[in-house]
């Protein structure tokens, strides 16, 4: 039968079990052992001690006087414990426990099986077992009683799965600094004595003790500090001597120099010049012999070596001619060699080809094939004067907004809505969506599904990443970019947000999902957007067909929004309100014919986003365009980038350079809506598709910018803030845009009227929710950042505070 796990032990054995103490390791035959050595002290006091306990005992229990006087001897004639002893050993039995669970083998090896019992034995809140820990050649301290299965009769030389592991035979050079000890084989007892056997040791030690130290507060540290400092005495000589105690060892009264134990405070004891001849104790050798795989991997016995065992074990076909002349590590890796081709982006030029292993130079000369299409010397710059260029262009007005709210409030049907209704999404394809929305039981979502296009959105329900779509009017072309909702995705959402000139909130009008999304994303998004410098926020309050178009919640919707909005800082004139529902289309493209709504007369959607005045565009400021995508591995374009472009303008050939990687790149071609184009200005969200670059100098929220005029590397800063939350001098997530590090306000310098911007008061200790301060931070590595950027400041996935840097 394999040997039992600790853990399924531990369950079965209880330390009041009478059964914990029988056995082996102790008997009459023992007992009579100790008693040899008696002084007439001893048996004076044993005479006494053998009257008190028996006066002491139930006289039902049927106990011998030399089972008392075992337990004096034990005990130091402690009557007390003597009789606890007796009793728990001779009193009737308590109902049997249940029995424990079993558990499974897996567990016993992985040892998440059930924890121990972790019974406390009386006395002592710390004990050590050494028993399991000396086969290792070190000791376990336990803060509590230790698992039962340590200190039962079963206890193999070694535990659980391992008890078969040729321990001795690790090779020196793998043991670092454990001290190995050999295995010493089932001896039909405890490994470090019996239960008995520590209390007398402890005894001994507690004697020796008393009579160095008396002071009662000194004694309970020192013992502690013993305890403590077993691990440090001698453990190898310690081991062999508990090994040879198999038997009830007789008790000597010793000088307490002989057998105190290590005390940490006094000067080391000198080392006895030859050690003490050790009680040889003979075990059979219980260690199978080592399988071939353990040979190898532990290295061979003397014996072993002595009786010419092989001593190494081949692999298979290592002897083989082809294989000692193959080199895999001769020459570059394909790694390398794709790397090298695409940076050179030439073709190879044709040499006589080595005649070697092949492989590798095959596929350098297959990946110089597909690299001619990477060719750096053919991106030219047509060296257009962009501003001019632009000018003439006659382009529409560019509007960017991002799509925000809670979540399920719902954006994405309303932004379907709005494309299906612009005929940007065909019937057909509407259709089909429907369809397919219908077999897995959504058809509600068929509209969201225009903008939630990967299967992991579609099977949730839920928006997960940014989805961008473009659509016009006569006067206007529009990027959508659609945030997720979800609080888990709101660094998606910031990075939809620095891309927007301006927001669309999204409210659910059902007066409960209101309530659930302002303590929800509602707010957060909104103040994220103005954090992050957007001025004009539409807000559709949304699904009015499920309040009946009731105006009243319309009315207090907006009246509880606004009341938020100017706390945010948004003007009034920079908000608008509109009435519609997405899922049907009323007041998206057009206005409703309920009739319930009539008495909206507002703006349709449409309308109010036509109705924002976009940003003003940077054109002619040096080029900063934030990474909002990087896509990699198209074979004529390894590596692409998207975002918008904050200030200036790009054209192909420019070569420009990503920050905070400091590593520049060459645009190989730019594209716009999927239409391939030679310049991109301010306000546009272009793909660029670059050269000349690693994909791993690229993330998204670097910044691409100018190499003439590079954006500064900032680690130091000061930030005007608008507090969120309380705001106190810690460690915070400092956002910019998708980059964040994590930093720290190390100081609060003032904090400033909200208005005017004066200082009210210095170093202020604390900064309110809505209030605004001037702060120093400092980042734990360099962020891409200048004068007027836009902070976001977030703390365990809440926003605190948003920050204008300052310088
Ligand atoms: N009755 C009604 N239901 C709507 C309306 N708009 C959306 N819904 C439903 O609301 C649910 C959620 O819609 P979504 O568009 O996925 O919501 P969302 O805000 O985009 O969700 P996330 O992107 O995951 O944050 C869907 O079942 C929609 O059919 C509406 O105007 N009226």
């Amino acid at each position: 039968m394999p040997p039992k796990s600790g853990h399924q032990r531990a369950k079965n054995i209880d330390y009041d079990d009478g059964n914990f103490y029988s056995g082996d390791e102790y008997s009459e035959e023992e007992s009579g052992a100790a008693t040899d050595e008696m002084t007439d002290e001893d048996r004076e006091q044993m005479k006494i001690g053998t009257a008190k306990v028996r006066e002491a005992l139930d006289t039902s229990l049927n106990i011998t006087d030399a089972q008392i006087q075992e337990a004096l001897w034990h005990y130091y004639y402690d009557v007390g414990k003597s009789v606890t002893y007796l009793k728990n050993k001779f009193a009737p039995k308590p109902q049997a426990q249940p029995k424990a669970k079993a558990t499974s083998r897996f567990d016993q090896a992985a040892g998440t099986g059930n924890p121990p019992t972790g019974k406390q034995i009386p006395d002592e809140s710390i004990r050590l077992a050494p028993c399991l820990g000396q086969n290792f050649g070190f000791e376990v301290l336990y803060t509590e009683a230790p698992p039962d299965e340590l200190c039962t009769q079963e206890m193999p030389t070694t535990s659980g799965f391992f008890w078969d592991t040729p321990w001795g035979m690790v090779p020196p050079h793998r043991l670092g600094n454990l001290t190995p000890v050999h295995p010493i084989g089932y001896k039909g007892g405890l490994l470090g004595g019996s239960k008995l056997q520590a209390l007398a040791a402890k005894r001994k030690q507690k004697e020796a003790m008393d009579t160095r130290i008396t002071s009662p507060d000194a004694d309970k540290a020192v013992s502690l500090l013993d305890k403590l400092s077993f691990k440090d005495s001698k453990p190898a000589t310690r081991n062999h001597e508990q090994s040879a105690h198999a038997k009830y060892p007789s008790r000597k009264r010793s000088t307490p120099s002989e057998d105190a134990p290590p005390n940490p405070t006094s000067d080391p004891a000198p080392e006895p010049e030859t050690e003490p001849a050790k009680p040889v104790v003979e075990f059979p050798d219980l260690r199978a012999q080592p399988s071939m795989f353990g040979a190898t991997l532990c290295g061979l016995t003397e014996e072993h070596r002595e009786a010419e065992v092989l001593t190494s074990f081949p692999l298979p076909y290592t002897t083989l001619e082809a294989f000692r002349k193959a080199n895999p590590f001769d020459g570059p890796s394909p790694d390398d060699i794709v790397r090298q081709a695409q940076a050179r982006g030439t073709p190879k030029p044709k040499t006589t080809p080595k005649k070697t292993h092949g492989h590798g130079d095959k596929l350098a000369e297959s990946v110089d094939k597909l690299a001619v299409a990477d060719d750096t010397s053919r991106v030219k710059s047509k060296n257009l004067n962009v501003v001019e260029e632009f000018e003439k262009s006659g382009m529409k007005r560019i509007a960017n907004f991002v799509v925000i709210g809670h979540v399920d409030h719902g954006k994405s049907t309303l932004m379907g809505r709005l494309l299906y209704d612009l005929k940007v999404i065909d019937q057909r394809s509407v259709d089909k969506l429907r369809k397919e929305a219908e077999t897995i039981g959504k058809s509600s979502f068929a509209l969201a599904w225009i903008m939630d296009s990967t299967s992991e959105e579609r099977t949730r329900g839920v928006t997960v990443d940014i989805a961008m779509e473009h659509f016009e009017t006569s006067r206007t072309r529009f990027t959508i970019l659609d945030a997720p909702g979800h609080r888990d995705f709101v660094p998606k959402m910031i990075a939809g947000a620095s891309q927007a000139d301006f927001a669309l909130l999204v409210i659910d009008a059902n007066a409960n999902s209101f309530e659930s999304g302002l303590r929800g994303q509602t707010k957060e998004h909104a103040l994220l957007v103005r954090s992050m410098g957007v001025k004009s926020i539409i807000v559709a309050v949304n699904k009015m067909d499920t309040v009946h178009w009731n105006q009243a919640r319309f009315v207090a919707v907006c009246n509880e929004m606004t009341a938020f909005f100017t706390s945010a800082s948004f003007l009034p004139k920079h908000i608008t309100f509109v009435a519609c529902a997405g899922l049907t289309g009323d007041n998206v493209t057009k206005r409703t014919e309920d009739p319930r709504a009539s008495w909206y007369t507002s703006k349709t959607l449409l309308d109010a986003l036509e109705s924002v005045e976009p940003a003003k565009r940077l054109i002619e400021k040096p080029l900063r365009l934030t990474i909002g995508d990087v896509f990699r591995g198209g074979i004529t374009n390894p590596i692409s980038i998207s975002g918008r472009i904050d200030a200036g303008s790009v054209q192909v050939g420019d070569i420009v350079l990503a920050m905070p990687s400091n590593e520049t790149a060459t645009i190989k071609a730019i594209e716009i809506e999927h239409e391939t184009v030679d310049w991109a200005v301010a306000g546009q969200i272009p793909t660029l598709h670059l050269t000349d670059i690693d994909p791993i100098h690229l993330r998204l929220g670097d910044i691409v910018c100018d190499p003439k005029n590079p954006v500064k590397l900032v680690k130091t800063f000061t930030s005007k803030l608008l507090a969120f939350e309380h705001v106190l001098p810690g460690t915070m997530d400092i956002f910019r845009g998708q980059l964040w590090v994590e930093g720290k306000i190390t100081k609060l310098s003032a904090k400033l009227d909200k208005f005017k911007g004066d200082v009210v008061k210095k170093k202020p200790r604390i900064i309110k929710p809505g209030e605004v301060a001037r702060v120093v931070v400092e980042l734990e590595k360099e962020l891409p950042l200048e004068n007027g950027v836009r902070i976001v400041m977030r703390e365990g996935g809440k926003t605190v505070a948003a920050g204008l840097l300052e310088g």
